[in-house]
């Protein structure tokens, strides 16, 4: 198992280090034990697994808010996706900015998204499943979430977005959550 810094503080890239023999391969996807050695959640309320069928579905940009603010452990366990993370952190040097990273099911890649970080993916492939683990119960008194076609954010999605649930399709800009940022700090996608 690797833990990689990424783009964001706080954002990790989680890798599957595989073992494999003839009929496969198997490895560790997760230690409590070294993900509190370095300083991550090592402890999950819920887990839940995220079927989309078709190339292009767009889910996001969610997150919760306070007291069920969460981090997230995603992990790809089959198909290809195109995952993007913003910073909703106001003491973040990428506060409003954005980053995104591909995660495969062939890898089994993962990305940790700590609090603060609204997450939203677009499937690369048919037939994707993912897993999250949760560090806080799920709370829909708590869902919040940021248009995924912001203009100030201006998040580049690889495909034109299919199958977006209603939820998704009104979801505020940023600027009406965050009205104190500039929009000069965001439309800048963070290079990892
Ligand atoms: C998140 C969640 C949802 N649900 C129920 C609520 C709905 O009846 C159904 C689908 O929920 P939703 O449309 O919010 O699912 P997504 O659009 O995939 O949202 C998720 O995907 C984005 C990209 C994320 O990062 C979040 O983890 C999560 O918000 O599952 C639950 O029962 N438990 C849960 O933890």
């Amino acid at each position: 198992m690797k833990i990689e810094s990424f783009a964001m503080e706080g954002v990790y890239r989680i890798g599957w280090s595989a073992n494999p023999d003839p009929r496969g391969a198997f490895g560790r996807l997760f230690c409590a034990e070294t993900f509190a050695e370095a300083g991550l959640v090592s402890q999950w309320a819920q887990t839940n697994l995220s079927r989309s069928t078709r190339r292009g579905t767009l889910r996001g940009m969610h997150y919760q808010t306070a007291p069920f603010a969460e981090t997230k452990l995603l992990v790809c366990l089959a198909g290809r996706i195109h995952d993007v993370l913003v910073d909703l952190r106001p003491q973040s040097a990428t506060y409003g900015q954005w980053c995104a990273l591909e995660l495969d099911g062939a890898s089994s890649s993962g990305v940790y998204i700590p609090e603060g970080i609204a997450h939203g993916f677009q499937t690369l492939s048919d037939d994707v499943m993912l897993h999250y683990s949760h560090s806080r119960p799920y709370s829909p008194a708590h869902q919040a979430g940021v248009a995924f076609d912001d203009p100030d954010l201006a998040i580049q999605w690889p495909l034109p977005p299919v199958a977006v649930s209603e939820r998704d399709l009104t979801l505020p800009r940023l600027c009406e959550i965050a009205p104190n940022l500039s929009p000069s700090r965001t439309k800048q996608e963070v290079l990892s």
